[in-house]
């Protein structure tokens, strides 16, 4: 036989007997019974495609249902949803037919050359006039593949939730984590202070929005220190300069910063415009200091000491200079400080040269 010439009727025939697919009993198949397809055969209108021709595309509105005589018929439902190929005998496009000018919910394209069986409304009607039993039970069954698709995508998407819920909250757990790791690496270990990388970070972000101006900056040393260590050991040492930190959180605002730069050495960044407004700070942190000293201490054995006497060196942040030219000026007032015997604070005049 020439199948091209041949009509759906007899091509769709010789597919099936040797298509284990075809499972009529099976409620939710797309594949139509031998009767079925005899029928919408007999009553519906051929059409031959090509392979590549489209037949319709996801959301237009279509009314025609078709059965693949001959042939193989792509749907494609789009996004990550998985595509269908059709073969002989199977059916697609029938919600189009059953409510009307339905939209399209996949692409048809043709797989290959072949031939269709179209039904429109009026040869759908013919049918239910020739064996409405016949057209029921179809109906039942294209129904429930209707139903069963739809539960299908239903598991699908609830899957799907599952899994984005489960990327989203590996997100924001590695956000937590990278948030928490940058905190650390600004963070002096021993005294919970920012360390001079935060230092850094922090007057690159004050410059990004222009927030350096009004600021006051201090450094603070501890006085003979080493003597704390000699004497008492490191421990203790460790104690003093967590000491001083504690002084230094106490004084800080929400947009100053208190910063441990190394060593015994800590630095002050305060919003202060004027000399008096940074000096009441240093002043405050010098007789902290030294307040603390007195603290009377119970016990016979010689207690190590919580704190030691501190040093400051006071400047204004000069906009068009940079951090070294800052810290320059108020390190000659610190280094003056020292020099007539520490426990003091000194403002950074114009005759102190930045040693
Ligand atoms: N306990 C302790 N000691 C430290 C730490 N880092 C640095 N040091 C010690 O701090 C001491 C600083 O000594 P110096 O720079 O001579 O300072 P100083 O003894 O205070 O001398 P002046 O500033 O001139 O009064 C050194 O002995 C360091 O070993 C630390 O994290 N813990």
């Amino acid at each position: 036989m020439n199948r091209d010439n041949a009509g759906p009727a007899s091509v769709c025939e010789l597919t099936k007997s040797g298509s284990p697919s075809a499972a009529p009993s099976d409620v939710a198949t797309a594949v139509l019974t031998d009767a079925e397809y005899e029928l919408f055969a007999e009553l519906g209108r051929p059409r031959r495609v090509d392979a590549g021709q489209v037949l319709f595309r996801r959301g237009e509105l279509g009314t025609t249902l078709f059965v693949i005589a001959r042939g193989a018929i792509d749907l494609d439902f789009g996004e990550d949803l998985v595509s269908k190929r059709l073969g002989p005998c199977e059916f697609f496009g029938e919600l189009g037919l059953l409510i009307g000018d339905h939209a399209r919910s996949a692409d048809a394209i043709a797989a290959s050359d072949g031939l269709l069986i179209e039904l429109r409304h009026e040869e759908f009607e013919r049918l239910v006039e020739r064996d409405p039993g016949l057209t029921s039970h179809f109906l039942r069954r294209a129904i429930l593949r209707v139903v069963l698709n739809e539960q299908g995508l239903i598991r699908r998407l609830r899957r799907r939730n599952q899994d984005l819920q489960a990327a989203l909250d590996s997100l924001y757990a590695t956000t937590h984590q990278l948030n928490q790791t940058e905190e650390l690496i600004r963070t002096d270990e021993l005294t919970g202070l920012y360390n001079r990388r935060g230092l850094t970070l922090h007057l690159q972000e004050c410059r990004t929005i222009g927030a350096v101006q009004g600021m006051g900056l201090l450094l603070i040393d501890c006085d003979r220190f080493k003597q704390v260590n000699d004497e008492h050991g490191h421990l203790a040492g460790d104690r003093v300069l967590q000491s001083v930190a504690s002084i230094l959180r106490s004084v800080v605002g929400p947009d100053d910063i208190a910063c441990r730069l190394g060593g015994d050495e800590f630095c002050l960044l305060v919003s202060a415009g004027h000399r008096d407004d940074v000096m009441r700070f240093a002043e405050f942190i010098v007789t902290t200091a030294q307040g603390l000293m007195h603290v009377p201490r119970h016990g016979d054995a010689v207690q190590p000491p919580l704190i030691c006497p501190v040093s400051v060196g006071a400047c204004l942040v000069d906009l068009g200079a940079d951090w070294n030219d800052w810290y320059a000026r108020a390190d000659a007032a610190l280094y003056q400080a020292k020099r007539s015997g520490g426990n003091r604070a000194q403002w950074q005049d114009a005759g102190l040269v930045p040693v």
